[in-house]
């Protein structure tokens, strides 16, 4: 059985602004959830207060039952969060293994070594070892995101728009990963995206957002219907 992630009623503010509403998540354990939602509706900015980069004035989030609210991000990478964040936030100039070593800073000593998950999922990353995170593709510095989030071995693996500006054949990749990581270690996985047909072949369930709060859950498959998807064009 894996580990679920929840939110309840999360309330984040930049200075006067109100970024997210009362927002409420629960990503099932050894499930893909999906959060959908236009540009600047509060994606990213949940995503960051799963991971403890941004503070909530309200609310509660929890992994596998252990509220992590006032828990610091390395302390919630040790609790087994993982955390893709939007732009990859790749180091250029740093070298493919460094950036995946990177990823060792919450671990103890013993635990530093990059597993061979990361190199079965993604085989290009064994070959490019000593290239510099620059030198990658788009689309290949988005696998090493995800390998690098990998590293802690995450139970519960949160993405932000993880098909942002990649080609069509990445992110078949990236998808068939993804299930990978669900289907064969259990992993529970959020993801935030704006790209529709991603969500609804890979999702189990799915939340629509706007402007700071969720107005519906539901399978995968409502992202059929035209009430749905009237929130999500543009
Ligand atoms: N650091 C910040 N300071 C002030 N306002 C911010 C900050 N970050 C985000 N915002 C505002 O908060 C709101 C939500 O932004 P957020 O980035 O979470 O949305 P998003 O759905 O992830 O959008 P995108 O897809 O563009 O990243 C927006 O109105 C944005 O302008």
């Amino acid at each position: 059985m894996g580990t679920g992630l929840s939110i309840d009623g999360i309330d984040l503010y930049y200075g006067a602004a109100q970024a997210l509403r009362g927002v409420s998540v629960e990503a099932e354990p050894a499930k893909i959830t999906a959060v959908l939602g236009r540009n600047g509706v509060g994606k990213s900015s949940l995503l960051r207060a799963i991971a403890g980069i941004q503070p909530v004035a309200r609310g509660e989030i929890a992994i596998g039952g252990e509220n992590m609210r006032r828990t610091p991000p390395y302390a919630r990478a040790r609790l087994g969060l993982g955390y893709v964040p939007q732009g990859r936030e790749i180091f250029p100039l740093l070298t493919v293994r460094e950036n995946l070593q990177t990823g060792f800073a919450p671990l103890k000593p013993a635990e530093r070594n990059i597993p061979d998950t990361v190199f079965t999922l993604f085989p290009v990353l064994k070959n490019m070892l000593s290239r510099r995170g620059g030198d990658l593709s788009g689309g290949q510095q988005q696998q090493l995101a995800i390998g690098r989030a990998l590293v802690t071995r995450p139970r519960v693996l949160i993405l932000d728009e993880p098909t942002e500006g990649i080609q069509p054949s990445i992110i078949k990749d990236i998808g068939r990963a993804l299930q990978f990581l669900r289907d064969e270690l259990g992993m529970t996985i959020l993801l935030v995206e704006q790209y529709l047909d991603f969500c609804r072949d890979l999702a189990d369930s799915i939340y629509i957002m706007d402007r700071g709060e969720i107005l519906h859950t539901g399978p995968a498959s409502d992202l059929d219907k035209p009430e749905i998807k009237r929130h999500l064009t543009v």
